[in-house]
């Protein structure tokens, strides 16, 4: 089987939202598909209602399909500090039309006011390793680890775009959605993240600089996070830049034109547009705008967002004993 499902962009693309069906009959979600963690979570019936503000809910009391599973619990935190945590059920979940059953449905009874503040965001649907699942005492298979024994390939890829929709895509590379050929790089699951290394950047038409330094392919983090040096690097080519303190990172007026910003995967490079580095305004007037790479300090690894994977047609590949990224131009 294969199937694909929309990547429809909040404002500002701050995140993507995917519509996905749970029970039967089927509740549709939209949820943050998050390649950065491993629980499929969401709102429902069992959510405080001062913690609901406008989210749809999952009611597993409404499907025929849904059990509980019984003494299951569930915690997360994020690197934002957002959290949820609940108890868990299993019921048939549809993403793309690829529908898996016995899923497991990680239902919140708790969440965080950051969570609870963004109404159209009904939950995540992590797709990272499932060594990452924070269901105990028995840990879970993420969506897509099940779905691998039924899809024609093991592997899901994002077309992810600039304030535009785009879509996610599982067991099936489509060739209509990217140009020129893709360059696979391996990737490291070890730590349950899908991490590869990074060979250098440049900053608009300037030489490449080589800098090793490895990252994660994470479609739930907005930015692009990366080395100070290299921050740093950047921002000097950007007129009126500056780290301000209090705004948690690299700032510029709304009018300055940031030039691209090239990272070296492996043999291929990913040009970032300077148009995607000029994130968005902090201030209501759009004089101050802040920037769409800034540090990836005190994390310990670069996390490659959804600034730069809109650049890119992504290859998720979990080919056995192997796993894989792959990058293409579109
Ligand atoms: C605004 C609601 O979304 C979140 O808080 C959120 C989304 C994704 C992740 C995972 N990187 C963390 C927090």
């Amino acid at each position: 089987s294969s199937g694909s499902a929309l990547a429809d962009p909040e404002q500002n693309d701050i995140q993507y939202l995917t519509p996905i069906q749970i029970g039967t009959p089927p509740q549709t979600l939209n949820v943050d598909v998050d390649s950065g963690s491993s629980d499929l979570w969401v709102f429902s019936s069992e959510t405080p209602e001062d913690s609901v503000q406008g989210q749809a809910l999952y009611d597993p009391s409404k499907s025929s399909t849904s059990e509980e599973v019984q003494g299951a619990s569930w915690q997360i935190s994020y690197g934002d500090q957002s959290s949820s945590g609940g108890v868990v059920y299993r019921d048939t979940v549809a993403v793309g039309n690829v529908s898996i059953k016995g899923q497991a449905v990680e239902v919140a009874t708790t969440v965080s006011a950051q969570f609870t503040r963004d109404a159209s965001n009904d939950g995540l649907l992590g797709l990272a390793f499932s060594s990452l699942n924070t269901v105990s005492p028995q840990q879970e298979s993420t969506w897509f680890d099940n779905a691998a024994k039924v899809l024609d390939h093991p592997v899901w890829t994002a077309d992810l775009k600039y304030h535009a929709a785009g879509t996610y895509d599982f067991g099936v590379i489509d060739k209509s959605k990217y140009a020129g050929k893709i360059t696979y790089v391996n990737a490291n699951s070890s730590d349950g993240f899908w991490m590869f290394d990074m060979s250098g950047y440049s900053v608009g038409n300037s030489t490449f600089k080589t800098a090793q330094f490895q990252g994660i392919a994470d479609t739930g983090t907005t930015l692009a996070l990366l080395p100070e040096q290299v921050v740093r690097d950047y921002y000097r080519s950007v007129r009126g830049a500056k780290l301000d303190y209090f705004q948690g990172g690299y700032v510029f007026p709304c009018g300055a034109r940031p030039p691209n910003f090239v990272l070296g995967i492996g043999p291929t490079r990913l040009t970032i547009p300077g148009t995607y580095i000029n994130y968005a305004p902090i201030d209501s007037f759009g004089r101050t705008c802040f920037g769409g790479i800034q540090s990836d300090d005190g994390i310990g690894f670069s996390i490659i967002g959804d600034v730069a994977l809109k650049a890119a047609f992504v290859v998720f590949d979990a080919t056995p004993d192997q796993p894989r990224l792959g990058w293409a131009s579109k």
